[in-house]
């Protein structure tokens, strides 16, 4: 097992300086796992050097891929083409990972051979019916546990067929896996999604050539196309570069600008949420780096406003809530979250530790059943529990800029599934963070 970590915020501080986040989770998954499935050899720069990309790059190296590094953000991966993976001699266990296990699900139901997929405590309690049931409906054969979640056992040789699904809820990851899946499916596969969601997939397989199509919510695929090895530049992960859009928006006196961050509009809510709170947040030099828009961001204090958030962002800030609920309980005023009912299925219940964390330090937070209302007050100390997952241990240790005593964090080693850098780059810009094991 993990070896504990617990962090200790001392109140106070302002952020300053430059920095450049690490690469963003998402597009590393992906960028693993379309190399890997094409035709050529692959180059990566800007990989994530973080435990869920890597359970992705081990799942694939298990199966017979010889992929390089990562070393500085390079990986270089010798594509197997579409039909070229090999059964995995042991379970493929995704560590902490979602993105890893839902994608593979769909991926690995059009392989020949039989697969397990496991993962720790957190990812072993998340619901995958979601994947497992429109698979089953394309023929896949996936058992579950009795309630739905991991291991999952993939029986291989299946014919598949191509459908039509509707998602139930705003899911990339949903989507991506069945597109996935359609790589293989006799027939067209085609999915609806109720809201946007973050369209990495569908980029990246045109990025390989592949053909996806696009109408309005809708995208479509099927399996006469191939992979052809690219090289893909992965920017900095706007989901990390979060931590220091509040941070930097609400400690005094801070002026951050993190360079290189993706900015596809899939994925760009927190800032148009911050900006309704009344951050000052500057987009600059917008350019197009492999198919995804990359911009560098400046950002200066301000005294944020408690506001509704407009539901249509949700999906476009799922990952950042844990943050911006620290956003919230600084602003002046009632801020109030609805429509984000996924919350309570991340690696951990957002919702409810976030408030559980949040009344700790002395914040009007009320959880609801799908988001939460937050008076926005002073920020005390305390001891929270981070529940083991990631981003709730960064969000407050940024809460620790505007706290009047010390916090300390339980249980944050999970850090390293998305931001191993996180306590190094934050003490350089003036968080005082000390870690603990
Ligand atoms: O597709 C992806 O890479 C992701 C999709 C989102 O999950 P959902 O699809 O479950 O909302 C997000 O929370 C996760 O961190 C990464
Ligand atoms: C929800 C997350 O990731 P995953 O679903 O891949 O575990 C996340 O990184 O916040």
């Amino acid at each position: 097992m993990a070896q504990s970590i617990t962090y200790t915020v001392n109140p106070g501080g302002n952020l300053r300086g430059e920095i450049r986040v690490p690469g963003d989770k998402s597009m590393s998954h992906r960028s693993i796992m379309l190399g890997s499935l094409a035709e050529g050899v692959t180059h990566v720069t800007g990989f994530l050097n973080a435990e869920d990309a890597l359970a992705t790059l081990q799942a694939f190296r298990a199966m017979g891929v010889e992929i390089e590094g990562p070393a500085n953000g390079e990986v270089t991966i010798h594509g197997v083409g579409k039909h070229g993976l090999k059964q995995p001699k042991e379970p493929l266990y995704l560590g902490n990972s979602g993105t890893s296990m839902r994608l593979l699900c769909g991926l690995l139901s059009g392989q020949q051979f039989d697969s397990v997929l496991t993962g720790d405590k957190s990812l072993e309690s998340r619901p995958m019916r979601r994947v497992t049931e429109p698979l089953a409906l394309m023929g896949a054969k996936i058992e579950t546990e009795v309630d739905g979640t991991a291991p999952l056992r993939i029986k291989g040789g299946v014919a598949l067929k191509g459908i039509h699904y509707d998602l139930p809820m705003a899911s990339a990851q949903v989507k991506s896996c069945l597109l996935l899946a359609g790589m293989y499916a006799e027939g067209q596969t085609s999915v609806t999604e109720p809201a946007p969601t973050r369209d990495h997939t569908e980029r990246m397989l045109n990025g390989f050539s592949y053909p996806v199509k696009r109408e309005g919510g809708k995208a479509m695929i099927d399996s006469k196309g191939s992979l052809k090895a690219c090289d893909i530049d992965v920017p900095s992960d706007i989901s990390s570069a979060a931590f220091f859009l509040v941070g930097a928006s609400i400690a005094p006196d801070s002026d951050v600008t993190l360079k290189h961050v993706g900015i596809n509009p899939t994925r760009t809510g927190v800032i148009d949420i911050l900006r309704l709170m009344g951050a000052n947040i500057e987009v600059m030099n917008e350019r197009s780096v492999g198919g995804e828009p990359v911009a560098d961001i400046r950002v200066r204090s301000s005294q944020l406003q408690g506001i509704d958030i407009p539901e249509e962002l949700v999906p476009l800030a799922i990952d950042e809530f844990p943050v911006l609920f620290v956003a919230a309980a600084c602003a002046e005023g009632q801020t109030r979250l609805t429509g984000a009912k996924e919350l309570r299925v991340k690696e951990s219940d957002r919702i409810q530790v976030m408030a559980d964390g949040l009344q700790i330090l002395g914040v009007d937070a009320q959880p609801t059943e799908d988001g939460m209302i937050i008076n926005g007050s002073l920020i005390g100390g305390g001891e929270v529990d981070s529940h083991g997952d990631h981003r709730i241990a960064m969000a407050f240790s940024i809460a620790g800029l505007r706290a009047s005593d010390t916090i300390v964090i339980r249980d944050c080693e999970n850090v390293n599934t998305s931001f191993p850098e996180f306590r190094e780059l934050a003490t350089t810009l003036g968080l005082n963070l000390n870690s603990t094991s």
